[in-house]
């Protein structure tokens, strides 16, 4: 088999993708059309036109005007199921997803459908399509403490159905430290706790991530690099670090996919990971991303290998449900 064909029919997982960077162009102005809503793009080419991110904040306004469509119950079933089987297609057979319930409550949409569309369809595709896919609740981290906690309050209903506490947004000026009690409460209620860091911002707000958020996985993490010790430290550790190699490029992070430091975290024994972030708007989904960065790389068959493995590993899921998922990717392998 082509290492081609090994990436494409591993089974996969994605541990970092938002929800509402999954919302395909054409589903955009389906959904804008069904609840009456106007979009700052009279056409899919005029979205796909405004597709040359500069950077993570311009890339923010663009996605939190297209989130504006999620309105209904049906929608977050709809965008969920849709990008569950986009990612089926692609052999994902597990996957971690962000939402951002402060972007949609205060345009009045309820918890219940929120919960209702997502889970609904994460049931539907578990049963139908065999992939498994799990909600993190992610924080906006523009915004104040006090709401984030009060966001966290009104997640109690659905404490068992939410696997972890996450957070994302503008990072440079807005340092995880900003977020301690926040994410002290979430590991109260025993939610897992990952958090973005050094995606834009510097290698200081992973270790602040580490340190006073105490979480068990970095979102991004790339600006590790620029700390040797830090870099060491993530690896002893065993802390995962969901890499998004098309995300960095598109979001000018780095400067080209071969720029992304993954061949340096696997080789100080970091358990790096490849994940999709905002598959829609980066037009990558899984297999792109390991495809593109197998090919920049120069990756061998035991580094891509590894990374699809680490996938699994840096998951939130119990050792037993782990090895299942590993002893599956063994069987395909070999
Ligand atoms: N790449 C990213 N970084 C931070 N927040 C995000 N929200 C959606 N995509 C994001
Ligand atoms: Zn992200």
């Amino acid at each position: 088999m082509t290492l081609h064909k090994k990436i494409t029919s591993a089974p996969k997982a994605d541990l970092h993708v938002h929800l509402e960077g999954t919302i395909e162009a054409a589903m955009m102005f389906d959904l804008a059309a069904r609840n009456g809503v106007t979009l700052p793009w009279a056409s899919v080419a005029e979205l796909h036109a405004a597709f040359g991110f500069r950077n993570l904040p311009q890339f923010l306004e663009i996605f939190y005007a297209g989130l504006q469509v999620l309105r209904t119950e049906r929608d977050f079933f709809d965008v969920t199921y849709a990008f569950l089987k986009r990612s089926a297609a692609d052999n994902v057979v597990y996957t971690e997803i962000h939402f951002s319930p402060q972007g949609h409550l205060e345009r009045g949409v309820t918890w219940t459908e929120m919960m209702d569309g997502i889970l609904g369809a994460a049931t539907k595709a578990e049963r139908e399509l065999g992939i498994r896919a799990r909600p993190i609740l992610g924080l906006q981290r523009h915004r104040s403490e006090e709401d984030a906690l009060k966001v966290i309050d009104a997640a109690l209903p659905w404490k068992q159905d939410i696997v972890a506490l996450g957070m994302g947004g503008a990072e440079l000026g807005n340092p995880p430290s900003r977020f301690v009690n926040a994410y002290a409460r979430a590991r109260e209620l025993g939610w897992k706790c990952t958090c973005h860091a050094g995606e834009e911002g510097p290698h200081g707000y992973v270790t602040e991530a580490l340190d006073l958020l105490k979480v068990d996985r970095i979102d991004h993490g790339i600006r590790s690099i620029d700390n040797p010790a830090l870099v060491a430290r993530l690896a002893r550790e065993r802390m995962p670090l969901t890499v998004c190699p098309y995300s960095n490029v598109r979001l000018q992070a780095v400067p080209a996919l071969a720029s992304v430091p993954l061949i340096e975290l696997l080789d100080a024994g970091c358990l790096a990971t490849v994940n999709t972030d905002d598959p829609s708007y980066f037009e990558a989904y899984l297999n792109e991303n390991f495809l593109g960065t197998a090919r920049a790389l120069n990756l061998t068959e035991v580094q891509t290998r590894t990374l699809i493995e680490n996938g699994f590993k840096g998951a939130f899921l119990d050792e037993g449900q782990c090895t299942a998922y590993l002893d599956r990717l063994d069987a395909h392998w070999t």
